[in-house]
């Protein structure tokens, strides 16, 4: 699914007009009835609705929903925010539209002084995809205010206060958020860690709008959805053999880290890897043999670097680098010599990121449509610091475009960097925040690099079936419960989604 701009989506709103002759007032409506139907099934009828509404179209909606739920029944009064001298022209006709029972209280700055009832659910119509600068005071006011009831707080579209799409202020105030439900498609800042506190869920309303336009800036973000996995997953063929889903050799698990690579490198079979070879030294590899006997070995020696060379000369299909291998100058040394000797993609994990981190010779050897799989830590290493979740977006794209990589940035909502492109993954939970993990995920994307998906597709569906494994994981074990090396043992359900649908 993709994720539009505020410009975008005004693009795609007149462009719905004109394709299916309607107006914007039929638009708004539309919008308002889906969002409606929605919020019946989530507001008890009991308790009164207080509906905030500003002055433009997100205030049209706000309007048009108060008429809507008090035809259901509901208990519902208007909190009229009046930060501007007129109302958008739809938001002008839904205003007059509304039934004389639904009382509307008019709040300006200079008149603050109104009662909330004690009791109330809220629903957010104050600003929406249109926010572009600091919320008059009154208005944080009134939303901080509110913050602080208890009733359920719904924002149709956007939370107020909340940018679409460029980064908040640290201490600006934004509508906190139990449910945002979204037109067309969510909000590039609803992925953003800051807004956290102020967002805790969020539905997409499908209101009809068209898809494909060629947009005055293109777009670049997206919202991986199971669809869009449909069409990456590739299904086994029934005459397949092991040496049809790949090779692939991972390097790391030195001394004092064995465990991460076993990790690893059971995700990597449960992925569905033809063959594993695991080049570590000698207790990881004997640990790894008692726990995964489908793994091979290519090192007996406490020395990771010497015989790598030899080793890499196997034409492997994928080659996992990093996890435990640690920092030292073997370390670099192990990292130079795969740099050396192989042309096509790798993954990039841990370790292998602190090395390239500090040595940007090394950086400049990386084989195009390498994977870096980089915690926030590791990723301040590798583009330095930020302030905003926009600004290290921008930096982790110049970063991929300058050494021809895909970054995934491991976080809530992970994000797969490829360029200009971002692609958003809204699976997993916090369970996955747990030693290993990261492990875990370089073993399952190397293994789907290894059966031949390209870098981009093997990173996107990595990211989205780890994810799924802490997810399906939930029916029976807690998040605090959970640990990396569930996270194989989920892989054969998330997988079977895929097979699943396709049949
Ligand atoms: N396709 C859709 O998604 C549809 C969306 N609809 C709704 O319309 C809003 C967007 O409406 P818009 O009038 O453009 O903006 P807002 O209502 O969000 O904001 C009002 C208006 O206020 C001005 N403004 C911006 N920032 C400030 C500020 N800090 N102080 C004062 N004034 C400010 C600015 O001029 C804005 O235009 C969208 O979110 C949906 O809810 C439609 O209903 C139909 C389809
Ligand atoms: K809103």
């Amino acid at each position: 699914m993709k994720i539009y701009n505020p410009q975008q989506l005004s693009e795609l709103d007149k462009l719905t007009m004109s394709i299916k002759g309607i107006s914007s007032l039929n638009l708004m409506e539309t919008a308002a009835e889906k969002a409606t139907t929605e919020l019946l099934s989530i507001l008890p009828s009991s308790t009164p609705v207080v509906v905030l509404c500003g002055m433009g179209n997100n205030a049209g909606d706000g309007f048009a929903i108060a008429r809507l739920l008090n035809q259901q029944h509901y208990q519902v009064e208007v909190f009229w925010l009046k930060f501007a001298d007129q109302l958008s022209a739809d938001a002008q006709a839904n205003y007059h539209r509304l039934p004389a029972e639904v009382k509307v209280t008019e709040i300006d700055e200079t008149q603050t002084n109104f009662e909330l009832s004690k009791q109330s659910n809220y629903i957010d119509c104050i600003f929406g995809v249109g926010l572009n600068r600091p919320m008059p005071k009154f208005v944080q006011a009134i939303i901080e205010d509110i913050n602080q009831k208890k009733g359920l707080k719904i924002a149709i579209d956007v939370p107020s206060g909340m940018y679409a799409h460029q980064a908040n202020k640290p201490n600006d105030i934004r509508f906190k958020t139990d449910l945002c439900l979204s037109f067309h498609a969510p909000k590039l800042s609803f992925f953003c860690s800051e807004n956290a506190a102020f967002l805790n869920d969020f539905k997409v309303i499908d209101i009809g709008l068209v898809e494909d336009h060629n947009f005055s800036t293109p777009l670049t973000c997206h919202y991986i959805t199971q669809n869009d996995l449909l069409k990456i997953y590739k299904p086994r063929q029934q005459f397949s053999h092991k040496g049809s889903f790949g090779h692939a050799l991972l390097i790391g698990g030195n001394t004092g880290m064995h465990g991460s690579v076993i990790l690893s490198a059971e995700t990597a079979l449960r992925s569905g890897v033809g063959k594993l070879s695991v080049h570590s030294n000698a207790i990881t590899n004997q640990v790894l043999l008692t726990r995964q006997p489908e793994a091979m070995t290519t090192n007996i020696d406490e020395d990771l670097s010497l015989n790598l060379a030899e080793v890499l000369l196997k034409d492997f299909d994928a080659i996992g680098l990093g996890m435990g291998l640690g920092r030292t100058a073997e370390a670099s040394e192990i990292v130079s010599t795969v740099f050396k000797n192989i042309q096509k993609p790798v993954l990039l994990d841990a370790d292998a990121l602190y090395v390239i981190s500090k040595n940007e010779a090394l950086r400049r050897q990386i084989s195009p449509k390498s994977i870096l799989t980089p915690h926030k830590g590791e990723l301040k290493g590798l583009i330095g610091d930020w302030q905003t979740s926009y600004e290290m977006l921008d930096k982790v794209k110049a970063f991929s475009h300058k050494y021809n990589v895909i970054v995934v940035v491991k976080e809530a909502f992970t994000k797969v960097v490829c360029g200009d492109q971002v692609f958003i993954n809204t699976t997993g939970n916090p369970a996955l925040a747990t030693a290993g993990s990261g492990d875990c995920l370089a073993g399952m994307i190397t293994a789907l690099m290894a059966q031949s998906y390209e870098s981009l597709n093997a990173a996107i569906l990595g990211v989205y079936l780890h994810g799924i494994t802490a997810d399906l994981a939930l029916s029976q074990e807690s998040q605090e419960s959970f640990l990396a090396s569930d996270i194989s043992k989920f892989l054969g359900r998330a997988f079977k989604y895929f097979e699943c649908e396709q049949n």
